[in-house]
């Protein structure tokens, strides 16, 4: 094993909300942090807070590569903190000239897979050492222990986990939320099927919240008290999303005494500005990887739809209205509660089986190491997708003697396959009577019909077949002639036209 990194200094590029936390996490463990950010304010004020806060360390400004590279020990270590994509590149570039064989650079954004794989081979050729690690859990995680998901080779992870262990959330056994992701970009990878479930979770929780507010007529406050519930007991119990679903419920503005949720506009733009990738290269990757991950998918078309309210508010004018969510008739309400409950629980595990396939099958084709003990590990705390039933009691027997040949669906698990037989009924009633209701819900409606889907061997898509077959000669498999059911062309056509 390759010794422990000891650094006295290290250096954030990339000073806003994640990096000023996380500069600050390092001056709470004994270094100084040198600072690099376009906004000479942003560094000032993050000076300024830090000593506010009491940090114990230096932070200190650099305005340029040069200073910095110059101040920094070797081996240098570079925590970025940056937008993805073209910002990424242009501070390599701009780097590169003050770098010596050895430096380290922990690329902390949600940066694409590939481009971490691409600065990966320019920085090689340096005998710089590149990870790419994904971070999750928002700024105030950022500032008091992010789940971090590192990338590389064995040795530069043994030289930089037990710097990061230091700075890391704990999970509920108590150890780090940090391990080894994986080889090459992996860290991104399974950072961006991190928010690909991140996705999922929050459309079905904000689903639910829909058909409680207009459903059930049920007040914040009550909702609040329904979504602390779910997070205290059961298989939604300390689940992030749904704890601080509890506390947006409730929240009021000290200033104005409103409460902040009802005054928070309908749209989800993010992943149309291009702030964030994550959502749209995980949804990419399922189909690219052939995997339907529909509970992810259809969240993600709910925020693109939501995002363009100018849109809806034309289609809406031009198709005279819409039925507005109406209140959910004969419903008994806590009976109804208990069956929301476990629909959106069904939502949350449907977004961790459809992101557990795809970085499966990303895995074998990539050759990305996973090590999927350690993500599970890193997802069991200061993440935003952490679920304590989820992941512990369920998710992590299923992997705990995964072998790196091994190829796991967690469907064919009956652990799992369990829970969504147990939780099925209660799904499928929740989804009626919202249909019913003309209430939204995308996500949840998907995971029904992803679970009947994926349990049938007896799909309409014989006639789908035949209709490719009719027109495009594209042959199909005849019933019964096919034991291994493999995903391979079929061997008949029939002329069902002559041309
Ligand atoms: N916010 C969150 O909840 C999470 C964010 N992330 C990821 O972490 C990364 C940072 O996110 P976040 O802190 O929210 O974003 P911010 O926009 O708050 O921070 C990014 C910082 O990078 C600075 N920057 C831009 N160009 C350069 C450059 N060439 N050199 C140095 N600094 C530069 C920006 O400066 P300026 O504003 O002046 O352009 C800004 O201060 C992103 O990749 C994001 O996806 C990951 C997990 C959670
Ligand atoms: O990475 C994150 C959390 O894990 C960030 O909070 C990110 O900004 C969330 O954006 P999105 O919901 O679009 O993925």
């Amino acid at each position: 094993m390759a010794p422990a990194l000891d650094v006295k200094k290290i250096a954030m590029i990339g000073c806003g909300s994640m990096g000023g936390g996380m500069a600050q996490l390092f001056a709470e463990q004994g270094m100084s942090v040198g600072l690099q950010d376009p906004s000479t304010d942003a560094m000032d004020q993050l000076i300024q807070r830090a000593q506010k806060d009491g940090v114990p360390n230096e932070l200190k400004r650099f305005d340029d590569y040069k200073s910095l590279c110059a101040w920094l020990d070797n081996p240098r270590v570079f925590v970025w903190s940056l937008p993805h994509g073209f910002v990424g590149d242009k501070v390599l570039e701009g780097l590169m000239p003050y770098l010596s064989k050895g430096d380290i650079i922990i690329d902390a954004a949600n940066e694409h897979w590939e481009n971490s794989e691409r600065r990966m081979g320019v920085c090689v050729t340096k005998g710089i050492r590149y990870v790419g690690m994904g971070v999750s859990g928002g700024y105030q995680a950022a500032r008091r222990g992010p789940s971090m998901c590192p990338a590389a080779d064995d040795e530069t992870l043994d030289m930089v986990l037990p710097l990061l262990e230091k700075v890391a959330a704990k999970g509920s056994n108590g150890k780090p939320c940090v391990g080894r992701a994986g080889t090459g970009g992996a860290g991104h990878y399974v950072k961006m099927i991190h928010n690909g479930i991140e996705h999922g979770m929050m459309s079905a929780i904000s689903e639910a919240w829909g058909i409680m507010i207009k459903g059930l007529g049920m007040s914040n406050d009550e909702i609040s008290d329904e979504f602390q519930r779910w997070n205290e007991n059961g298989e939604l119990r300390n689940t992030f999303l749904v704890d601080i679903s509890a506390k947006i419920c409730r929240t009021k503005d000290p200033k104005t005494g409103e409460r902040v949720l009802d005054t928070v506009e309908d749209k989800v733009v993010q992943d149309v500005t291009g702030e964030e990738g994550t959502g749209v290269w995980s949804n990419t990757e399922a189909v690219a990887e052939h995997i339907p991950a529909p509970t992810m998918t259809v969240a993600h078309y709910l925020r693109l739809a939501s995002s363009d309210l100018a849109q809806r508010r034309r289609i809406n004018k031009t198709f005279g209205g819409n039925a507005p969510p109406q209140t959910l008739e004969g419903v008994q309400k806590k009976e109804f509660l208990e069956s929301l409950r476990l629909a959106t629980y069904l939502g949350c595990l449907a977004s961790y089986v459809q992101g557990m396939i795809i970085i499966d099958r990303a895995d074998k084709e990539k050759h990305f190491n996973i090590n999927y003990n350690d993500v599970l590990q890193i997802w069991s705390g200061g993440c935003i997708i952490q679920a304590d039933y989820i992941s512990e009691k369920l998710l992590h027997p299923i992997y705990k003697d995964y072998k790196s040949k091994d190829s796991i669906n967690p469907l064919y698990e009956t652990a799992v396959a369990d829970e969504f037989k147990r939780g099925f009924s209660d799904l499928k009633k929740v989804c009626l009577k919202a249909m019913e209701g003309d209430h939204n819900i995308p996500a949840l409606s998907a995971t029904l019909e992803w679970l009947k889907i994926l349990t049938s061997v007896d799909l309409p898509t014989s006639f789908y077949e035949a209709q490719l077959d009719y027109f495009g000669n594209h042959m199909y498999d005849k019933k019964g002639d096919d034991p291994s059911g493999a995903a391979v062309t079929g061997k008949y056509s029939f002329e069902w036209k002559p041309a």
